[in-house]
């Protein structure tokens, strides 16, 4: 578990020094997949250097499964440090070495021996998916297929933290599905807890189970995704489900118009029409659309009801777990 106490951090600017974190508080659990999301210059990679005991924060403290790190001495401070693995954005790899070479590399300074290195590496590589390319050089792999040697050589040692600044950066779709798929496998089979920082949204909807928001160098909200979800107002819901876009005249035909958030295959399938028959109500979806999070079917939808009981069908809908935001219908003016 990762434990970040109002931190934080200034560089020295121009005329003023700039805040890059201010009081940042965050609490990663242990084996999860934290996100930290945010625009350019929001502070990220900052919390990831600091987490990563690359950066010394102004105030603040980051605790390692309670361990406060800037208490400790230099021998246990260097058994911490081998704990918390970080991924570089682009890992120096040895042109001249074999992908399984440069996956050993790390293991070789630590002194692990032969027959340890080997299944070390094996298993690593299987973990990554570069089984089949480990007896070729860094120059004859794909962008993508070197970041998930970088991941390989960051996982080889049996960290139990893994920090990845910006993962996906400068890889295309079918890259960083590859490399999500690495960091969610490396917590499920490894046990590995894995901060990462995006400004792509979409990361955090197809790999992160918590989050946190960073705006400035301020955390403006943290907690499960699907949870923060169902508040569609959050910055997350924001930026994780479909938008809806429809024009508000179009509500005026309808008794009814709300908003939901429906998460989970039964509620997606199957609660609609249930809600229709059992209350003999028109139930139209006039904007929205489904996604992903993770692997829960998630949607978020504009309903446009029609009927006696369209008021009655809502609330059965909410009681059943779905997250409902009435909407104010326009009543048509009417010609005299
Ligand atoms: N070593 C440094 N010296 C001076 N200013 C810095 C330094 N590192 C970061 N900053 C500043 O701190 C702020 C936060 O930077 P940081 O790199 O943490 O943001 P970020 O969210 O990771 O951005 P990006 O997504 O573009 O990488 C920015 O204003 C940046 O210019």
């Amino acid at each position: 578990m990762i434990t970040v106490e109002n931190l934080t951090k200034s560089f020295p600017g121009e005329k003023t020094p700039v805040l890059a974190l201010r009081d940042v508080s965050i609490e990663v659990s242990a084996g999860a997949l934290y996100g930290v999301l945010g625009p350019s210059g929001a502070g990220k990679s900052t919390l990831a250097r600091c987490v990563a005991l690359r950066e010394k924060p102004d105030r603040g403290t980051v605790r390692l499964d309670g361990l406060n790190v800037a208490r400790l001495d230099g021998r246990r401070l260097r058994e911490v440090r081998r704990q918390v693995a970080a991924l570089d954005a682009h890992p120096p790899l040895r042109a001249e070495r074999t992908v399984a070479g440069n996956i050993a590399e790390p293991l070789e300074r630590l002194g692990v021996d032969g027959p340890q290195r080997r299944s070390r590496v094996g298993r690593v590589l299987d973990l990554t998916g570069l089984t089949q390319r480990a007896a070729q050089l860094p120059g004859e792999l794909t962008e993508g297929q070197r970041r998930r040697v970088g991941l390989a050589r960051a996982l080889a040692a049996g960290p139990a933290v893994l920090l990845a600044d910006d993962p996906t950066a400068g890889i295309d779709q079918d890259d960083a599905a590859g490399v999500l798929t690495v960091l969610d496998r490396a917590r499920a089979e490894l046990g590995v807890t894995v901060l990462l920082t995006t400004q792509d949204s979409s990361v955090v909807r197809r790999a992160c189970d918590e989050v946190g928001v960073l705006e400035q160098g301020r955390l403006v909200e943290q907690g499960s995704v699907l949870g923060l979800i169902t508040d569609p107002a959050s910055h997350t819901a924001r930026a994780v489900l479909p938008a809806i876009e429809t024009p508000r005249a179009q509500s005026a035909r309808y008794d009814r118009v709300a908003d939901v958030v429906l998460i989970g295959f039964a509620s997606v399938g199957a609660l609609l029409p249930e809600a229709s028959s059992r209350f003999d109500v028109e139930i139209a979806t006039i904007g929205g659309g489904l996604t992903r999070v993770g692997d829960t079917p998630v949607a978020h939808f504009r309903l446009a009801l029609r009927g006696t009981c369209s008021e009655a069908a809502l609330s059965w809908i909410a009681d059943r777990g779905a997250h409902v935001s009435p909407v104010a219908t326009l009543t048509c003016p009417v010609a005299a």
